[in-house]
Order: C-alpha cells, then structure tokens, then sequence
C-alpha cells in the first residue's frame, strides 16, 4: 500500500479554463498537504504534459473551450493505452457524470465542490494509482527474474532462447548468418573443490562481466548452467566473422582473476555453430555448438571448435582463396 507521504508526494496537474476554479483548487490542494501539484489552463497541452511529467492524478474540468474534457481524455487514453487513466472529472452538469465515466475517467467531483468529498475522492485515487504502479514494478522485476540468471545478472536460457530466434528471424531478412558460441569453463570443479562454492561464484561473476565487456552491444551473453555461457553473434558472414571474437573471449577469460586476495588463472573451451550452417532452428543449433564445445574439451581445452558444415564451409571458401585462410576448423590459445 502507498505511504501517506507517497500520496501526498504523488504528481497532479489541475486543468481548468477558470483561472478562479484554479486557485481554488490550487489552494484545496496545498492545504490537504499535496506538494506536487500544477496547474494548466490550456486543454490542449495536457497530453504534452502527461507524456512529460506522467501524472498519478489530472484533475479534469469538463467544459472548456476549444478542446473539452471528453476530447482531452481521448488524447489521454493514447498514452495510457494498456494502463490506468488517471482522471478525475470536475463538472457542474449532473448528465456529465456517468458520461465522464464512460469516457475513461475513474471518478468524478461535483461542482461547486464539497471539501470533504474532494479529500477523499482524491485519496481514494492516489492511492488506487500509487498501487497500480507498484504492481506494474512488482510485475516487472518479476519478468525480469523469469528470464535472468540471479548470480550474474545475464539472460538466462529463456531469454537466450528468444534472442536466439529474433537474430536467426533477423539473419533470414537480411540473408545473413548467425552465430552461437557454447562456452565453458576449464576446471571449474577443481576452483570450487579448493577454495569453495562462494569463491566460485565470485569467479562466474567475474567471467560474466568479462565477456560482456567484450561482446558488442548487441551480442547477447547467457548463462546456461554451471560455468556454461552462450553467446550469440547476429550479422555474421562466416565463421571467418566468429573466429576472432571466440579467441578474444578465450583471451578475457585466460586473464588473472583477483578474488579474496588469492590469483587465480581460468581457460576455457568454445564450441561454434552457425546458422544456417549448421542448424535452422534455436534448439539444434545450441546443440550443435554444444556438440562442438564438446570436440574442443576432447582436443585438450582452451580453444574453440566449430561444427562441422560451417567448418566445411570456411574450408570450401580457404580452398577458393588459400592464402586467406589455412586452420579454419579449429584455434588453440
Ligand atoms: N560456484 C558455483 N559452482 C557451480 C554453480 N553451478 C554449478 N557449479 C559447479 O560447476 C562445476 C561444473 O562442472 P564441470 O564443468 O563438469 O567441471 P569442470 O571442472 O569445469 O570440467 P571441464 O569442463 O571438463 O573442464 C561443478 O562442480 C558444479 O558443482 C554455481 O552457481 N556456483
């Protein structure tokens, strides 16, 4: 439930074409206790405002010149569109009531205005407001959690999955390619078994940043496991495109670590698949990379393998132009 102080914080514009009805409300206001109050006589500025300042309470008059309430509250509803319209009607015509309310308003008040109705009608909506915005929070930090991994912060399968199928879906438009690079740590158990479970987690942590800091914007990084990450590359052309940001990633995370004092050196082993390659769709093509993370961890670790057809591909294109490309499959560090 919102605080008193939260209500009487809340942001409300007045909007009334009388300059008398203003002050009066102004005045209404500011001795109730409110502090985040504004006013305008302009109707049609109202949805400018809005957009801006993001009210939690538009006191409304109805009848005005040039834009009345009924239209401002149609301006209103586009902004709000799946949300809550913070209206308060004010209106002297009794038939305008049940007409304000049918237009979007939540509630109304009579003029001329009887204090103790005007209190509590706007409490009552402050604190209607105030709830429906903690719930939308509550219900964000919420969705955030389903699709984050809660140690690292990064996306989790999930959400890896679905970024998977937009930059696939993306690739498809542009007749391009993508790439999905399956990463895991060298060792990792051993870090755990000498130095324990909360030393770990310090390290995926710092693994974490590291390969976001050296991933581009708009690559996303996962975690899918243990000490595995994936990281997906849109608007590849090749595997020429995911050779040298796999070898960066070896190198970030081959970099000393400093936790609790202790130095502590990491490898780590990369499988590649590419689309279309390699698999057309999101689940064989982690698979895919998997399977190629695997030949890697088999060839001695700290180095990236691809999967096969992209391989087959690079090869074709080294074969074409030889002097270009002469170990396409595979890179130790
Ligand atoms: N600290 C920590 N450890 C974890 C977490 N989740 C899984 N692990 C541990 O991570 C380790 C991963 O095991 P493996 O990848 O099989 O072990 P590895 O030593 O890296 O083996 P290779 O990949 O073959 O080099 C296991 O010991 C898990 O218990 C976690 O959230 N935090």
């Amino acid at each position: 439930m919102p605080s008193p102080d939260e209500i009487l914080n809340a942001k409300i514009l007045v909007v009334d074409d009388c300059a008398d009805n203003v002050d009066l409300m102004l005045e209404i206001l500011r001795e109730a206790g409110y502090t985040n109050v504004t006013a305008t006589m302009l109707p049609d500025q109202v949805c400018a405002l809005h957009r801006q300042h993001n009210y939690d309470l538009i006191l409304l008059d109805l009848q005005m010149p040039g834009l009345n309430g009924f239209q401002v509250m149609k301006g209103l509803k586009e902004i709000e569109q799946d949300g809550y319209l913070p209206v308060l009607a004010l209106t002297a015509q009794p038939s305008f009531k049940i007409a304000a309310l049918e237009a979007g308003a939540r509630d109304f008040i009579s003029k001329p205005f009887d204090l103790l109705e005007v209190h509590k009608r706007i409490h009552n909506m402050l604190e209607v407001r105030l709830l429906y915005k903690e719930l939308a929070q509550y219900s964000k930090r919420q969705q955030e959690l389903a699709l984050h991994d809660p140690l690292t912060n990064l996306p989790n399968r999930r959400l890896l999955e679905d970024r998977i199928e937009t930059t696939v879906q993306h690739a498809l438009r542009n007749q391009r390619k993508a790439a999905v690079m399956y990463l895991d740590l060298d060792g990792f158990k051993g870090i755990n078994d000498t130095h324990g479970h909360a030393y770990g987690d310090e390290i995926l942590k710092l693994v974490a940043q590291r390969l976001v800091g050296s991933s581009r914007k708009e690559d996303t990084v996962a975690r899918v496991g243990g000490d595995e990450f994936v990281i997906v590359l849109g608007d590849v052309g090749g595997l020429h495109d995911a050779r040298e940001p796999a070898s960066k990633l070896i190198e970030v995370v081959s970099e000393p670590y400093q936790v609790n004092g202790l130095t502590l050196r990491l490898s780590t082993s990369i499988g590649i698949a590419l689309f279309p390659d390699d698999a057309g769709s999101v689940g064989d093509l982690i698979h895919a990379a998997d399977n190629a993370l695997y030949d890697a961890k088999r060839a001695g670790k700290n180095r990236w393998c691809a999967a096969p057809a992209s391989t087959a591909a690079a090869a074709a294109a080294a074969a074409a132009v030889p002097h270009q490309l002469k170990s396409v499959a595979t890179s130790a560090a």
